[in-house]
């Protein structure tokens, strides 16, 4: 990506919330690119929705504390513009459905946004289909967002978010309040707009095995501090970091570094992170064929 301009620029970012002993965020410094799927991983409490928040300008407008060093999204500095005008370039889904739905329907859950955004309402119908179609809700516009499944609710906000037509899409654990049918809907819904659309994705998320799957680059967080950055294949192979950081890595990953050691079998310490690259690097081993 050398030579390429960030979407996203975070310089020398320290942030402490009012009234807090020690910062949130600890001299944060990286640059994301247009398209990339990017996860967010650490244990409760070390930043990732910290960090977020400064991503869609949240912080420093809306809450208070000290904020040290730049983030710039799309050549916008976050701390120069307001929170309603980055929105409509970082759209963002929270962790819980219901915290985010408020409308009779799903529909004018919708309108909201396009509301404040000051869209004209002959305007709103065409972009409302679009953006159901996309997440798979089409039909479903008139129905109360409290009967909806929590994946479909999720969904929905995912939608709602589209509508003001982002180029980033931030989402903190959207599926932490989801059944399993529901979780596997909203990671297909965001890899669909990664890979068809090339929206770039943000997301915090503790399922290892999703993240090896869809996202191109692994950041881990650890009280405040970016401790790794890197592909999944690099980040998931410093198994002794991320054990340090009270993380886990995929099974795969975890049985390719038991088998090396009890069984001396040699991935140079790039193991496999998911179950494909897991099958081809360890069949051979069995002497039987693989393709
Ligand atoms: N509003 C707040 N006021 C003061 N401290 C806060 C506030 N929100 C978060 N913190 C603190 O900032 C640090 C980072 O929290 P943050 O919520 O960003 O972590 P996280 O990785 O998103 O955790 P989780 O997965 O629990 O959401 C923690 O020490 C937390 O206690």
């Amino acid at each position: 990506m050398s030579g390429e301009k960030p979407i996203l620029e975070i310089k020398d970012l320290t942030f402490t919330y009012a009234g807090a002993e020690t910062p949130a965020l600890k001299n944060i410094n990286l640059q994301i690119f247009e398209g990339e799927y990017v996860a967010l991983l650490g244990l409760n409490g070390s930043g990732k929705t910290t960090l977020q928040l400064c991503i869609n300008a949240v912080i420093p407008h809306m809450i208070m504390g000290d904020m040290e060093g730049s983030v710039t999204v799309q050549d916008l500095d976050t701390a120069e513009y307001p929170t309603r005008e980055l929105a409509k370039i970082v759209g963002v889904v929270f962790d819980n459905p219901e915290f985010q739905l408020s409308q009779m329907s799903v529909a004018e859950e919708i309108a909201l946004g396009l509301e404040n955004l000051g869209v004209a309402v002959e305007e709103m119908n065409p972009i409302i289909h679009e953006v159901l179609d996309i997440v798979g809700l089409s039909g479903l516009g008139d129905r109360s967002p409290f009967e909806l499944s929590g994946g479909q609710q999720q969904r929905l906000s995912i939608a709602a978010a589209l509508a003001m037509r982002p180029q980033i899409l931030v989402m903190d654990e959207p599926t932490s309040n989801v059944d399993p049918i529901g979780k596997e809907e909203v990671f297909a819904v965001a890899a669909k707009l990664n890979r068809e659309r090339k929206m770039t994705v943000i997301m915090a998320e503790h399922e290892v095995e999703v993240m090896a799957a869809y996202a191109n680059r692994i950041i881990v967080m650890d009280h405040g501090e970016v401790i790794l950055n890197g592909t999944p294949t690099e980040v998931f192979s410093q198994l002794d970091v991320l054990e340090k950081a009270g993380l886990r890595v995929p099974q795969v990953t975890e049985m390719a570094y038991r088998l090396e050691h009890d069984r001396s079998a040699h991935w140079n310490s790039v193991y496999p992170v998911t179950t494909e690259e897991a099958f081809q690097r360890i069949a051979p081993l069995f002497g039987g064929k693989h393709d």
